[in-house]
């Protein structure tokens, strides 16, 4: 049997950070996703090994389950419906694990990656031989939520070969999972950004689960209905940065100065609050497209200042300001920053011509830009009949 699911990324429209410290943040899901299909081979089959295959990266890690399973069997794996935190302890034996496969210096990024992989297969399927192929639409490591959407995949490729998972695995093509169901995947891959992030908010794998645009705090999403076209320049600055270290740095500047930087929170979630209102507000209201644009781009500025103030903006960040700033368009970081990503509004009666303008001065810096569609469907599966 072959499971296929696939998750998206996200863009953060405001309160990256301030999240993981209980402020209000905005986020959407993109159209671009992780994939992820997972095969077990027949019993004839002879085969101790779980593969894990990440097509893009070109590596191959290979595992015994014996070997695993001596490692992790005192667990008492699986237990696919009891999200677990993987302790430091197991971090540690998963570890040993994931160096002997020696990935090369340049990806060693990937090791966390490899090691929320094991910690969300032996958990809920066990010790079992498999292979597990990825592939990605999103860069990593630039602030759209790679992690997440890796987390979220793999969890529901898992959950889905699961007789208890309720699925019709005779349709054909994309399917989404019921309520519950996907409750208990989002807080798998949550268990899973947890080994990525060190102190993840929970909000990039809560909208790779459950899609649409969402207003988040403390655990808590709401959808949020848009009344305006949103339109996001993205750029890539190619600047690569780790979200776990970044979110560090916020924590440990927040401790030397905690009142200043709940204050810097405090100003993050009155933002969040005030963009999701405009972007649900009716039109018309008492504001034209234009006039709530003009306030989504100040909340913009606001934020991007603020997170200045954190310690995570990055000279490819000011230059993407700078650069847009020109053409009298806001900007500003989404994600982790310190490089990374960052969002332009694209106002609705802005020129084509003005859009590849600016498009273009962007990629002179080295900078990659694209345009994605935001708001869409989350985490999906398919058990056969794609095209
Ligand atoms: N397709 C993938 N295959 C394997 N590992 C992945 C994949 N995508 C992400 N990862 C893991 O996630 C790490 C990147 O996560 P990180 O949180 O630093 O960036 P991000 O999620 O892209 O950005 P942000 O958290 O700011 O949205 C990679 O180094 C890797 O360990
Ligand atoms: C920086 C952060 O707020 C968003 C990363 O996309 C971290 C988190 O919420 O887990
Ligand atoms: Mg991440």
């Amino acid at each position: 049997m072959e499971v296929k699911a696939r998750a998206p990324g996200k863009i953060i429209l405001a309160g990256e950070h301030a999240v993981v410290h209980g402020s209000t943040a905005v986020a959407a899901c993109i159209d671009l996703y992780t994939y992820v299909s997972l095969r077990f081979p027949a019993d004839s089959d002879d085969d101790d090994t779980l593969k894990l295959v990440l097509k893009d990266m070109e590596l191959n890690f290979s595992w015994s389950v014996t070997r695993i399973k001596a490692t992790l069997s005192h667990l008492g794996s699986p237990f696919p419906s009891t999200p677990t935190t993987c302790s430091m302890e197991v971090i540690k034996s998963i570890a040993v694990l994931v160096d002997e496969q020696n990935i090369p210096e340049a990806k060693i990024g990937l090791s966390s990656g490899a090691t929320a992989f094991l910690w969300l297969y032996t958990s809920i399927i066990g010790f079992k031989p498999a292979t597990v192929v990825v592939t990605s639409d999103l860069p990593l490591g630039a602030g759209l939520g790679s992690s997440a959407a890796f987390c979220v995949s793999l969890t529901a490729a898992l959950l889905g070969s699961l007789n208890s998972v309720h699925l019709d695995k005779n349709h054909q093509g994309w399917l989404t999972y019921g309520e519950s169901d996907l409750d208990l995947l989002n807080k798998w891959a949550f268990e899973g950004e947890k080994i990525i992030h060190g102190k993840p908010s929970g909000l990039d794998n809560t909208v790779s689960t459950y899609g649409n645009i969402i207003k988040f705090r403390s655990g808590n999403m709401t959808c949020i209905k848009s009344n305006m076209p949103l339109k996001m320049l993205i750029t890539n600055t190619k600047v690569g940065r780790n979200t776990r270290a970044l979110v560090a740095g916020v924590s440990e500047r927040s401790m030397r100065h905690p009142d200043a930087m709940s204050s810097v929170f405090n100003a993050v979630d009155s933002i969040s609050k005030e963009l999701s209102t405009i972007i649900e507000s009716p039109t018309p209201d008492d504001l034209s497209i234009t006039e709530k644009e003009e306030r989504l781009e100040e909340l913009m500025e606001m934020n991007q200042g603020l997170l200045q103030c954190m310690g995570v903006s990055h000279s490819s960040i000011e230059t993407v300001l700078r650069t847009t700033l020109k053409f009298k368009l806001a900007s500003k970081l989404t994600g982790a920053g310190g490089g990374g990503c960052a969002l332009t509004l694209l106002p609705t009666l802005l020129s084509a011509t003005v859009v590849e303008k600016v498009t273009t001065e962007l990629e002179t810096c080295g900078f990659q830009c694209l345009i994605a569609g935001i708001g869409g469907t989350g985490v999906e599966v398919c058990f056969g009949g794609l095209s």
